[in-house]
């Protein structure tokens, strides 16, 4: 889905439109797959109940509640947590394509990889879990000798703009080399274009 970056204040005052606010939790982790692949970076994402990958979040309405305090909200009923977000956590805002008139409003953020633990066994007993969130999942970040990893998790469905979402966090946030990110996404692409045919 193609969208458009703007400014946080840009969005804030246009007239008519929703504001739907997402968060990556991130973090750095020693563990290894097989006891020899580096996973380097715990990255979370959801399954919905639509069966799309999407982040914790959703609608918040600015008129009422500041974005990070809506999403705060929105991650208590997802996730089972009580999370601060900041300010500082903000990372991109994006005018959608579709639906028409929704402001999209990316935040990260980082966490002990011990934190992420608690968020992922807080998951399980949420309000939503098994409703509107059918669970948490890690993205591979790596790539396996037959291609398989990220590549494979780039070809699943995702909801909105939350796939370019993810790219734009891997590549600011330096979790995926450069050189390793386009590789997954030209094999995931292509994968994607040849389901199509
Ligand atoms: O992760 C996402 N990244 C970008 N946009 C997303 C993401 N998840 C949903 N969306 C879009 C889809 C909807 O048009 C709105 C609100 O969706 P949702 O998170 O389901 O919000 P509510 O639970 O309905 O409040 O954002």
């Amino acid at each position: 889905m193609e969208s458009k970056e703007i400014t946080k204040e840009q969005a804030l005052s246009l007239k008519g439109y929703k504001h739907a606010c997402h968060i990556m939790l991130y973090g750095d982790t020693d563990a290894k797959l097989f006891g020899k692949i580096p996973t380097k970076h715990i990255v979370l994402m959801q399954m919905r109940f639509d069966g799309l990958l999407g982040f914790p979040g959703g609608l918040v309405n600015p008129g009422q509640e500041s974005l990070e305090s809506g999403l705060s909200r929105e991650i208590g009923e997802e996730l089972g947590v009580a999370l601060c977000v900041s300010p500082e956590d903000h990372l991109s805002t994006q005018l959608a394509s579709s639906p028409p008139n929704l402001v999209c409003h990316f935040f990260v953020k980082k966490m002990t990889e011990e934190e992420l633990r608690e968020v992922e066994k807080a998951a399980v007993v949420a309000s939503d879990h098994g409703l509107e969130v059918m669970g948490l999942v890690r993205v591979p970040l790596f790539t396996l000798r037959n291609g398989g990893g990220l590549s494979s998790f780039l070809s699943h469905s995702f909801i909105g703009n939350s796939r370019s979402q993810l790219l734009s966090a891997l590549r600011t946030l330096g979790l995926v080399s450069h050189h390793d990110l386009e590789a997954a996404v030209t094999r995931a692409d292509k994968s994607l274009h040849s389901k199509a045919r």
